[in-house]
């Protein structure tokens, strides 16, 4: 990392030196010129409107993604991974308590080569298959993306590791797949403590450090009692702590996983339920579960698949109507 971390425990600081500092933030980020991502204050997640809703993913802050199961959490997770390590080529360490490193990794050659999931596995691959794989597998072999399976692990395991690999790598991002996995350095009988405690030290992790951590957690099935399964802030499960310390949570929801015929086959919603620097809302991708990917829809490709998700794509900001067309031209 270039920037020095934070110390946790500073000097109570006089707001004429703390304005001095975030106007010189301000005057940093500039304004937009054409074509430039508006806002991305942070590492972009890869996903255009969700970047210029959150403002990316900034150094000190924790984003969790939720979602009922197979849904397509991992598949995000591993989508934003790629995007840094590969196209952008920033250090990111991905622990993955879900599933093993070989499993992940071949999660993201899929994605990236734009080849089936089960044509790799089920020995389904065709002669265009295999030129794909062949002209992917350098790209993501020299791609700077560490990868951790620890099975069961402690906060204090990700802590050391994640220090070790800034020192060793310059990681610039954390992604973790599944918080009810880690294994709670106090036990309590109440779940909810632990959870809480395990999303507290994630975020003291991303301040102490100085880095973005982007992690994974579980929803209860209240989705699945109500009417259209939307999932809701509440639902997160052993929720109270992660609603609180998180600075940003992100639902999916896909309404395909629950209705086979519907006219949104194939689309997925990015629900901003929570954005402590800014407006929430709705994002609507693509979702390809064939290559374990979700990708960006312009408004435009949107209206022309389906004009009824278009009327209604942002159904909870008004904001984003406006940020919807494009940047703004150049002052
Ligand atoms: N080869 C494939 N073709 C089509 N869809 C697939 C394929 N492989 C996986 N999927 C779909 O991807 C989804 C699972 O994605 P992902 O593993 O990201 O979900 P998750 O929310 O992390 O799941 P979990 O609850 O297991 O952690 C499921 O809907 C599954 O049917």
């Amino acid at each position: 990392m270039t920037d020095t971390p934070p110390p946790l425990h500073e000097e109570p600081s006089h707001i004429g030196h703390l304005l001095e500092e975030a106007l010189d933030h301000a005057e940093a980020a500039g304004t937009p010129t054409e074509g430039q991502q508006r806002g991305v204050v942070g590492l972009e997640t890869g996903f255009e409107y969700l970047d210029w809703l959150i403002g990316g993913l900034e150094p000190g802050t924790l984003t969790v993604v939720a979602s009922r199961p197979s849904i397509g959490r991992t598949t995000f997770l591993s989508d934003v991974a790629r995007r840094n390590a590969i196209r952008n080529q920033q250090p990111v360490l991905v622990f993955t308590f879900e599933e093993s490193t070989e499993a992940f990794i071949m999660r993201v050659l899929s994605a990236e080569a734009r080849v089936a999931r089960h044509h790799i596995r089920g020995g389904l691959m065709t002669d265009d298959d295999w030129t794909r794989l062949a002209k992917t597998v350098p790209v993501v072999a020299s791609a700077p993306l560490f990868i951790q399976s620890p099975g069961r692990a402690d906060m204090r395991f990700i802590a050391d590791t994640t220090r070790d690999m800034i020192e060793e790598h310059d990681v610039q991002l954390i992604v973790v797949d599944g918080i009810q996995d880690i294994r709670p350095g106090k036990r309590s009988d109440l779940r909810e403590r632990e959870v809480g405690d395990i999303v507290r030290d994630l975020k003291t992790l991303a301040r102490e450090l100085n880095i973005p951590v982007l992690a994974s957690s579980h929803l209860n099935r209240a989705a699945e009692r109500r009417w259209g399964n939307r999932p809701e802030l509440d639902d997160l499960r052993e929720s109270g702590a992660i609603t609180f310390a998180a600075d940003t949570i992100i639902l999916l929801h896909r309404e395909d996983a629950y209705e086979l015929d519907t006219p949104r086959a194939g689309e997925a919603d990015l629900f901003v339920a929570k954005n402590r620097q800014g407006p929430t809302g709705t994002v609507v991708v693509a979702f390809q579960g064939h290559y374990g990917r979700f990708v960006h829809i312009s408004k435009e490709d949107l209206e022309s698949i389906n004009a009824e998700a278009a009327k209604s794509m942002p159904p909870a900001s008004d904001w984003l109507k406006d940020v919807f067309p494009k940047p703004p031209p150049a002052q």
